[in-house]
């Protein structure tokens, strides 16, 4: 049995960020691994979808300026694109994140984890031995999620691929049939498309049904025009695949779509299936839940930290709740004082409020806080400014055929932002600046004192402003 202050279950992006912050809170820390350090994020996820996505977008953006787009005469080269892909992840291979543990003092140790009781984690090895750890202070689950596959009749039978599929291909299929239409549907759509695949989405609603309307049909009207076919309002009765091996997928309406592959994009699972939940009072395959300081919810030492506890699944913000949750783990360690009052140093307040997104298809849609629609259903009153983004010179300079739209939601009581959408090309970098304005609360009037340089797409953020009014002194 060996005794660590801290014990973290798996080391994703955010085990990684929670063992950092309890390692330099001077907790001995060991994160346990079943796979590869640095987890779905680095190797199935995050950055190799990026990578898939990057060529066709930079190809797109040259081909639209005169003067530039006579020097784009090639087309794209599939070989290349996921050459570079296999550089981004390290051709699946995680020394150099194992490095990095042992600079930071982390130990790791390989195997599945499973808790076995309060403070105590098994681990079995690929050869199967077991390593028995015990925690003075604090267990953190970052396991992480996996894809969902429906249990619509004979779908798991012929084995379609899930996100891990698609972002590690070697074999670009010649057509490929992708069930849902969120964020892995748009961005794996507009990927393989480029890679040249015939694309064809199966959406039970509308594409990216979460974010403005407006920002899914831009998104919908590029893909189109790209050759995707998109069927909204459709779902899949039934699925099979012929003896040649051909996939093919019956709609509740009759019609059929044929494929040569079948992505599933509906969604994730917790990753709790078999961690030993049940040993402390806990239901397996369940989401965790958590307080503001990450511990879960009737216990005061176990934490859930990342896509585990479903408040936020994305990269950023589960790296954003591992630095809260490994700073209050070394505070309570140490009877400091934990500063737990929104936005405090140990509480996620952002999952909240504040939780930025960027949509990587081409277009992109970059998104914080509240949509028009959110901000309805939360009861909250405010008005919606929308601007079309062609008409600000930076987009005017970058491109010549910019297609894009922003807009902001303002609460009417309070006179801030709550909620801003921008899409269309390269918006992901315009992000940040609304994130800021939302976290800060920053009134409209101090925004207007805020001024986006000239000729930038960031002016679109004076235009908005100038669709909301100027303000006038107060008492005129
Ligand atoms: C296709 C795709 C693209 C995405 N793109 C983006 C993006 O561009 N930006 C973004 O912010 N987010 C993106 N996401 C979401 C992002 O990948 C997740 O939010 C992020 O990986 C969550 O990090 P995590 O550390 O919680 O979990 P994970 O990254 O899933 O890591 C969990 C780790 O725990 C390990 N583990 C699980 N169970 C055990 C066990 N019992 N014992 C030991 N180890 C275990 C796993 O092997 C894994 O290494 C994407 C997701 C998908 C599917
Ligand atoms: N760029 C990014 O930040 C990024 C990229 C990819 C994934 N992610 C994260 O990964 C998570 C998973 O992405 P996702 O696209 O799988 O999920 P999602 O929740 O974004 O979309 C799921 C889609 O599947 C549909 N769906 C759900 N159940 C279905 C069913 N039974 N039959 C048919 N359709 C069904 C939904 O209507 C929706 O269109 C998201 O929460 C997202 O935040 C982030």
């Amino acid at each position: 049995m060996t005794e660590y202050d801290v014990i973290v279950i798996g080391a994703g992006p955010v085990g990684e960020n929670v063992a950092d912050r309890t390692a330099q809170g001077g907790l001995s820390t060991v994160v346990v691994e079943s796979e590869l350090v640095g987890g779905e994020c680095s190797y199935w996820a995050c950055v190799p979808s990026k990578a898939l996505l990057r060529p066709g977008a930079a190809l797109r953006a040259a081909a639209d300026v005169d003067g530039a787009k006579q020097a784009v005469t090639g087309e794209l080269d599939v070989a290349g694109i996921l050459r570079r892909r296999d550089y981004m992840v390290s051709d699946w291979n995680d020394e150099g994140q194992v490095k990095w543990l042992e600079e930071t003092h982390i130990d790791l140790v390989r195997g599945h984890g499973r808790l076995t009781g309060p403070k105590r984690v098994a681990v079995t090895g690929t050869d199967g031995e077991i390593t028995e750890l015990t925690a003075r202070h604090a267990v953190v689950v970052s396991t992480g999620s996996a894809g969902l596959v429906p249990d619509t009749p004979g779908l798991a039978g012929i084995r379609p691929w899930t996100s891990r599929d698609a972002t590690s291909v070697k074999d670009v299929p010649e057509s490929l049939a992708i069930i849902g239409g969120g964020v892995v549907a748009c961005e794996m759509a507009s990927a393989f498309t480029d890679l040249g695949s015939r694309v064809t989405m199966i959406v039970r609603s509308r594409l990216l049904a979460n974010q403005e309307p407006f920002a899914a049909q831009l998104v919908h009207d590029a893909l189109a025009e790209r050759g995707v076919t998109i069927l909204e309002g459709a779902s899949v009765a039934e699925a099979s695949r012929t003896p040649e091996g051909t996939a093919s997928l019956v709609l509740a309406d009759g019609r059929e779509v044929a494929a040569a592959e079948v992505l599933v994009a509906t969604g994730r699972v917790p990753r709790t299936t078999d961690i030993g939940l049940e040993s402390v009072g806990l239901k397996p395959g369940s989401w965790l839940d958590v307080d503001d300081t990450l511990r879960v919810t009737g216990t005061d030492w176990l934490y859930a930290t990342g896509d585990v506890n479903h408040r936020a699944l994305m990269t950023h913000q589960g790296k954003y709740q591992g630095r809260a949750a490994g700073d209050v783990i070394a505070a309570r360690a140490a009877d400091r004082r934990v500063d737990d009052a929104p936005w405090g140093a140990h509480v996620a307040t952002a999952d909240h409020s504040a939780v930025p997104q960027v949509v990587f298809s081409d277009p992109a849609v970059a998104s914080v806080g509240l949509t028009a629609a959110a901000a309805e259903r939360a009861g909250i009153a405010v008005r919606v400014r929308d601007y079309d983004m062609s008409a600000v010179s930076g987009a005017y300079e970058a491109a010549d055929h910019y297609r894009g739209q922003a807009r902001l939601v303002i609460d009417d009581a309070r006179n801030v932002v709550v909620g801003a959408t921008f899409a269309g090309p390269d918006v992901a970098e315009l992000l940040h600046a609304a994130t800021i304005a939302i976290v800060g609360e920053v009134p409209i009037a101090r925004l207007w004192h805020a001024v986006p340089a000239y000729p930038t797409v960031s002016e679109v953020w004076l235009r908005l402003l100038e669709a909301d009014g100027r303000p006038t002194a107060p008492g005129r």
